[in-house]
């Protein structure tokens, strides 16, 4: 089952691996063709009626596969308001190959009835697919009625028409089908339609899914009309040993993009990490690490805020990890947990959404497996994420995101990132993204973005890129520059 945001992150990773949406269209209009040819012998009346979109652009490489029948193209609309350039050049093509189209602008001049009076045997729905919005509007509502009027065998595209992708639900009037091809993977409710579903397989490669890519950054689309906290509010709590690795998260977290972010540390650091940047709001607790007494200061300061970062440089000290898993065994929001932290999460009982953040030796310390393959060491991630129940992104040349049931591999990034600080930055851009989105998506986007921005830093440097390099690059390595 797959919604329609998914799917249109699906098939933006698909271009993105070379498998352009023209090609997938292609494949689609082949597949509605072959459906058409089960239901129909050659020579009989096949009506294909076509939106403006790329439901309708199906239809239009149907055709091409659907010559020996007695075919009408019907564009609903004028050909100058086709919406995609895809849609539009498969039109063209018809009209280059001579195979005669008609367009209907007016619903009063709608008929399923041919020149001669004669229905169709079969019609081909393809008004309105995944992009529909509320209730079809003219002259598709007409057609919508004409078409379940006539005694055709219906097949619609995708999803038939008027019907929403994502909740199988009609605004308005829907079209009746007798048969749906639905591409790549079945859409919410269909099976509950007195119809046949035919999921086709439309090519787009396994990797798509797989492999973290640039539609997966579609859902940090801002809002025009965002207010400040929408972008998220993040705790980091570190420092105490160290100085650079809570900053380095904290100032990752405000790159990629949350709208506030504050840090926990002890006092004896708190005017060091603020004097390292003024974006930053210190909020320290008295002695010189965390300690179990700190915990409830900790958990209302936590309480406060969408994401906590646990771990950049709190150092290994036992009260410190006493006062980790005390945390969070009364925590119950979302906790990115990294660096020495993570020790404490396979003894902790907790009601936490955690999302642990191991490079492969981290990950051994834990209990975890690895190995040199990836693709076996995926395989051990998701077994060891279940086991643990909470999300892991395991560290590597391929780093490997899983909750378990879904497992996704970031492949940016490159040797220049062995350097210290740069998975404090990783800690910090994932904390931010979990405020907003689900945690599996958000560890795996900010594996993604954060291997983009060192990635960019090479290319412009060569190697000896320092952690700090890596945050200016955050903003633009979580942006699509599109691929048409
Ligand atoms: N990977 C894939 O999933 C592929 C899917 N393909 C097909 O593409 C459609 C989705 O195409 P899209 O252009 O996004 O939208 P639609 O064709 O569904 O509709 C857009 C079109 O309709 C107009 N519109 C929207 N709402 C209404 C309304 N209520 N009344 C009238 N008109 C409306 C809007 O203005 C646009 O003009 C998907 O379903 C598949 O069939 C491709 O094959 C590629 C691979
Ligand atoms: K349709």
């Amino acid at each position: 089952m797959i919604t329609s945001t998914r799917m249109a992150m699906v098939d933006r990773n698909a271009a993105a691996l070379g498998v352009p949406r023209k090609q997938l269209m292609e494949s689609s209009g082949n597949a509605v063709a072959r459906v058409v040819r089960g239901r129909a012998d050659p020579g009989a009346r096949v009506t294909l009626v076509c939106g403006r979109g790329n439901n309708g652009g199906d239809a239009f490489v149907a055709a091409r596969f659907l010559e020996g029948y007695d075919l009408r193209v019907v564009l609903l609309g004028r050909p100058g308001t086709i919406s995609t350039d895809i849609a539009r050049e498969n039109w063209t093509a018809l009209a280059e190959a001579e195979i005669p189209t008609e367009t209907c602008t007016d619903s009063r001049n709608f008929s399923l009835e041919g020149e001669d009076g004669d229905e169709p045997d079969l019609v081909v729905d393809a008004m309105l697919g995944t992009g529909v919005s509320g209730a079809p509007r003219e002259p598709e509502a007409t057609a919508v009625r004409a078409i379940n009027d006539a005694d055709a065998t219906v097949v619609s595209v995708d999803v038939p028409s008027g019907v929403d992708a994502d909740t199988g639900e009609a605004a308005g009037v829907a079209v009746d089908p007798d048969a749906v091809v639905t591409f790549h993977d079945d859409k919410p409710r269909l099976s509950d339609l007195d119809a046949d579903v035919t999921v086709a397989d439309i090519g787009i490669p396994d990797g798509a899914e797989t492999f973290v890519g640039p539609g997966d950054l579609l859902p940090f689309d801002r809002d025009p009309q965002s207010h400040k906290g929408d972008h998220g509010e993040v705790l980091v709590v570190g420092g105490g040993p160290y100085t650079g690795a809570p900053t380095l998260s904290a100032q990752a977290a405000l790159r990629a993009g949350a709208d506030l972010v504050r840090v926990a540390c002890p006092e004896s650091v708190a005017r060091e990490v603020q004097a390292f940047d003024e974006n930053l709001i210190v909020r320290s607790f008295p002695g010189d690490h965390l300690a179990p007494e700190q915990v409830n200061r900790i958990a209302d300061l936590a309480a406060e805020h969408d994401t906590v970062i646990f771990g950049p440089g709190l150092g290994d000290a036992d009260e410190t990890l006493d006062a980790v898993a005390d945390f969070l065994e009364g925590f119950g929001g979302t906790a990115v947990v990294d660096a020495d932290a993570l020790q404490v999460v396979p003894e902790v009982d907790t009601d936490a959404t955690l999302v642990c953040t191991p490079h492969q030796g981290e990950l051994r310390k834990m209990g975890g497996e690895t190995a040199d393959d990836w693709r076996e060491r995926a395989d051990l991630v998701t077994d060891f994420a279940a086991e643990l129940g909470h999300v892991l992104l395991v560290k590597g040349a391929y780093d490997v995101i899983s909750d378990g049931e879904t497992t996704r591999i970031g492949r940016t990034g490159n040797p220049g990132m062995t350097v210290g600080g740069t998975g404090d930055v990783l800690a910090g851009v994932t904390g931010a993204l979990a405020s907003t989105q689900e945690p599996t998506h958000a560890a795996a986007v900010a594996a993604y973005a954060n291997g983009r921005a060192g990635d960019m830093v090479v290319e412009e440097h060569g190697y000896g890129l320092v952690a700090t390099d890596l945050l200016d690059r955050i903003p633009d390595a979580m942006r699509d520059e599109g691929d048409e």
